[in-house]
């Protein structure tokens, strides 16, 4: 596996560096994209810890980079961010970029079974497994402070990095997160198209199912939920059916706040973000 990757862009920010980064992904076998911000501390400092961010349906890395305010709390708590893409790029396989809630944009950061997803959509893996050896080949970070944040579809990559790799992140903090895919018409169908019918195979990549069965070191998780968001009374997001699988486990402990009078988007993000930075840099820094 390559570990060299390429800078593509640099920009000053809070004293730092906000910069995208692309690689050649062997898990996923295309050039990828990744926003890394290095804060202020990178330059003198080993061993920074880390925060991964995933992001929701068609998003590249730009949307959080652009629209999230992070960056600000990442320099103050001297973290070193990194957001990748949702989905591999560069294919044009059939069916990929004709819905935006599947196929490019839509990874949906599962491990790909079925054809002609399976050699490419592997987005799990990548997330959890190549992303952190080149990001700990890279940069000066202390791989075992590492913290997992994500939104919506990124949300539900980032509670099933983190229940199902116990103790790899110390933390995970979501925002309007995919709580139970398999029963959410935005999971069935990504669900169904990557992984096939047989909905035993959903449960591993199924917040929800992953939570009762979770049974590793202390995890927290902050979640928060705009009241507003479309999405939630649509039914696609039940963060509900999660918090009850939580607190049935004595290893979890969900802090799930609902935010009155507030949508899906990144105004809602932006709003809960230094919560959200406080909460993890007590866990990893
Ligand atoms: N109706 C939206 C659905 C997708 C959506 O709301 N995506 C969220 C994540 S699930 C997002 O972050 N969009 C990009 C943005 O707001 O910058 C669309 O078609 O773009």
């Amino acid at each position: 596996m390559s570990k060299a990757i390429k800078l593509v862009s640099q920009s000053k920010c809070y004293g730092g560096f906000q910069c995208v980064y692309e690689h050649e992904s062997s898990i996923l076998k295309c050039t990828m994209k990744f926003g890394c911000y290095l804060p202020p501390q990178h330059e003198k400092k080993k061993n920074l810890p880390i925060v991964y961010y995933l992001s929701g349906l068609t998003c590249t890395e730009q949307n959080y980079i652009m629209k999230s305010g992070f960056q600000r709390y990442a320099a103050k708590h001297g973290i070193v961010v990194i957001n990748p893409d949702t989905s591999p790029r560069g294919f044009d396989l059939p069916g990929e970029h004709e819905s935006y809630d599947f196929g490019s944009g839509a990874g949906f950061y599962v491990n790909a079974t079925e054809e002609p997803w399976k050699t490419n959509y592997r987005m799990y893996s990548y997330v959890t497994g190549e992303l952190p050896t080149v990001v700990a080949s890279n940069f000066n970070v202390n791989v075992g402070k590492s913290a997992i944040s994500g939104h919506s579809m990124g949300g539900h990559g980032a509670l099933i990095a983190a229940l199902r790799n116990p103790g790899k992140y110390k933390c995970c903090s979501v925002f309007a997160p995919i709580s139970n895919p398999s029963e959410c018409p935005w999971g069935v169908k990504a669900f169904t198209g990557y992984l096939g019918e047989n909905k035993s195979s959903w449960k591993q990549y199924d917040a929800t199912f992953t939570a009762k069965e979770y049974d590793g070191p202390k995890l927290e998780i902050l979640l928060d939920q705009g009241e507003d968001d479309p999405y939630l009374n649509d039914k696609q997001l039940l963060p509900e059916n999660l918090a009850n699988a939580c607190s049935t486990n004595k290893h979890i402990n969900l802090n799930f706040r609902m935010q009155p009078g507030y949508d899906h988007g990144y105004f809602f993000i932006m709003s809960f973000m230094e919560d959200h930075f406080n909460f993890m840099a007590k866990h990893i820094c």
